[in-house]
């Protein structure tokens, strides 16, 4: 197993200030541009986008990059969007110059900046190094100011090494009360939200506060201990979107284990967060309709190595290993199930018998 402390700590840094960025956007005025009612971009996506694969082809030039945005709109010459693209320079700038140790000497151009977006057109694959980033994920969450999550994973030869996420609206102690989903006004007010999780294979999972010096010791998280025999006490997380996972599906599943608690819902891979330190047990995110929709692997990758590393498994809905290997979605697989390995099993089991009962066994 290689040890990968170098990309760790460049990864944290990266996320890190790609995630203050955004929690900035969040707190001064958002700027959406609107791919489609599905698929918002912020003046945040293309920053963190910016800021991360700036610092990444600084450390790791060889490296590829997955990533979700590319600059193309930004190109425009529509009013709209030449504003939005001089605010993001701002933003990326000011990220990019901020105190601490990948400083940058001066400015970066336009330019410069554009191509440092469009570095994550890589493909995917199975053979060598690539990283996958998602900018800003949940982006309707963070449009709303509820849950959304900065993430970067390393890829080698297929498999996830290394995952670092930034969650600016979760509390950093998990017993404490997560913002109301969508209360702009509590996330701008708080001073107890934003965290860091971090897992690099074989090496456990930990979190530290977002606001923390580079420096700060990770502390390590672990799933909480659920046996079979208490399965009926666990807690669902699920997507707030209705269209990105079968919440019908999910409660009929809840009903076949005995679990009566209402499920949790937040946007955003804080749900693998949640999971990974014990706040939720499940996380189930089953194919909607026809199931054809097919995972991103920048949806997954940090927040599943995340899970595993604290004492969890990951599978998709028939319980088969995400597979990372084959380019940019994870089109070997239909939905992901995420819980204690101890009750991994069962609950797989469950979500069988509820996708035959819909008819929908074949998926
Ligand atoms: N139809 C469909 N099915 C499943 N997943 C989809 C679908 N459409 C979009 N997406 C992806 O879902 C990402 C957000 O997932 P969430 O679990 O956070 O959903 S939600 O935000 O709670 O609604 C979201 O990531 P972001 O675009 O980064 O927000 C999308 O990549
Ligand atoms: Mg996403």
């Amino acid at each position: 197993m290689s040890d990968y402390r170098k990309e760790q700590e460049v990864a944290i840094e990266a996320v890190r200030r790609a995630s203050l960025i955004t929690q900035k956007v969040l707190q001064t005025s958002i700027s959406s541009l609107t791919k489609s009612d599905k698929s918002p971009v912020t003046v945040g996506d293309f920053s963190a986008q910016a800021i991360i694969n700036a610092i990444l082809a600084k450390h790791f030039s060889d490296d590829k990059i997955v990533g979700e945005e590319d600059a193309d709109d930004l190109r425009s010459k529509d009013a709209d969007k030449v504003a939005l693209k001089e605010k993001v320079i701002g933003l990326v700038n000011e990220g990019l110059m901020a105190e601490g140790a990948d400083q940058l000497e001066k400015p970066l151009s336009e330019t410069e900046i554009l191509e440092a977006i469009d570095k994550g057109n890589c493909q995917g694959g199975v053979k060598g190094r690539m990283w996958t980033l998602d900018p800003i994920d949940g982006t309707k969450g963070f449009l709303r100011g509820g849950q959304y999550a900065v993430c970067l994973a390393l890829i080698v030869d297929g498999e996830v090494r290394l995952g670092v996420m930034g969650c600016p609206n979760l509390p950093i102690d998990k017993s404490a009360k997560k913002p109301q989903e969508g209360n702009l006004d509590e996330v701008k007010q708080r001073d107890d939200l934003g965290v860091i999780f971090v897992a690099s294979e074989g090496k456990g999972a930990f979190q530290r506060p977002l606001h923390a010096t580079s420096s700060t010791q990770l502390t390590p998280i672990k799933t909480r201990e659920i046996t079979p025999e208490i399965l009926s006490k666990a807690s669902f997380c699920e997507s707030v979107e209705a269209g990105h996972s079968s919440q019908g599906t999910n409660a009929k599943i809840a009903e076949f284990l005995g679990i009566s608690s209402p499920s949790v819902r937040m946007d955003s891979q804080a749900k693998y967060a949640s999971v990974a330190r014990g706040d939720g047990d499940i996380y189930l995110r089953l194919p909607v309709g026809d199931g054809s929709y097919q995972e991103k692997i920048w949806d997954h990758a940090a927040g599943c190595l995340i899970v595993t590393e604290a004492g969890g498994k990951v599978s998709d809905a028939k319980g088969r290993p995400l597979d990372f290997s084959i380019g940019r979605t994870l089109k070997n697989n239909k939905g992901v199930v995420a819980a204690h390995a101890s009750v991994h099993a069962k609950v797989i089991e469950a979500v069988r018998k509820a996708l035959e009962e819909e008819g929908r066994g074949h998926l």
